[in-house]
């Protein structure tokens, strides 16, 4: 067996919840995706959580028959009262042992690292389930707050267990370092959902890129 990353895919910020469910079929039946975070952030308050129910409603059965884990972002209650399987926290979210204490000890919990070791080692002894380091490139998603080497994930993969996610401006043409380096999951928003011949296409580019380099390099899996 040889190391192969594995597509984390997050939505774009604003979905049309009608449109939307049918995009991610297609999309999810291109090629392996191991879960799917939903990340909106084009409203607040109780009109961001209304689009959240309305959307959780939809997409976790289409993610469910797809085998892709369903992860909300950023807010542990409801993902507990929708049935997601997981949370992502960020450092000015929802504290690990919070949304820990929320969620249950069986859901997923990941923490945003940002390029920080100290972050995510106190993230790993907490219990996290993966932690995300990014930006790795320059992304229009949103203002990332630090820039990430890929030193980081080789360091972070050679000495610990707990898997690492790469995020910030992904797209199929520059993520081979951040495979070769060791990154558990490549979590992208525009370099599928924007990709030019459309997400499906994407989906399939990333999965045969990951066979290719898991091919060459041939290494051993850490765990
Ligand atoms: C997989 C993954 N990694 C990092 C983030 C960023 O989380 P956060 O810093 O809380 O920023 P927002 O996404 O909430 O804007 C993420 N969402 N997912
Ligand atoms: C949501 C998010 N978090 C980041 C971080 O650095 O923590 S970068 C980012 C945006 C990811 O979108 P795209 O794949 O379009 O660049
Ligand atoms: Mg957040």
């Amino acid at each position: 067996m040889t190391i192969r990353p594995r597509l984390y895919l997050v939505t774009p910020p604003e979905i049309d919840p009608a449109a939307f469910p049918d995009l991610l079929s297609r999309t999810l039946e291109a090629g392996d995706v191991a879960c799917l975070q939903l990340r909106l952030k084009n409203a607040d308050g109780p009109a961001e959580d209304s689009a959240i129910r309305k959307a959780v409603e939809r997409i976790r059965p289409i993610c469910h028959n797809h085998d892709v884990a369903l992860i909300l972002n950023d807010n542990p209650t409801l993902a507990a009262e929708l049935g997601c399987d997981g949370v992502h926290v960020g450092q000015e979210d929802t504290p690990y042992a919070e949304a820990r204490r929320i969620v249950g000890p069986d859901a997923i919990v990941g923490v945003t690292c940002h390029d920080s070791r100290h972050l995510a080692m106190l993230a790993a002894e907490q219990g996290a389930d993966y932690v995300a380091f990014g930006a790795f490139f320059p992304t229009g998603t949103k203002q990332a707050k630090t820039r990430a080497e890929v030193e980081l994930l080789q360091w972070w993969s050679e000495l610990m267990e707990v898997p690492c996610v790469a995020i910030g401006g992904i797209t199929v043409d520059n993520c081979r370092p951040l495979v070769e380096a060791g990154a558990d999951f490549l979590a992208v928003v525009g370099g599928v959902w924007n990709h030019p011949d459309g997400p499906a296409a994407a989906v399939a580019a990333f999965n045969r890129l990951f066979d290719e380099a898991a091919e060459a390099t041939g290494k051993k899996p850490r765990r």
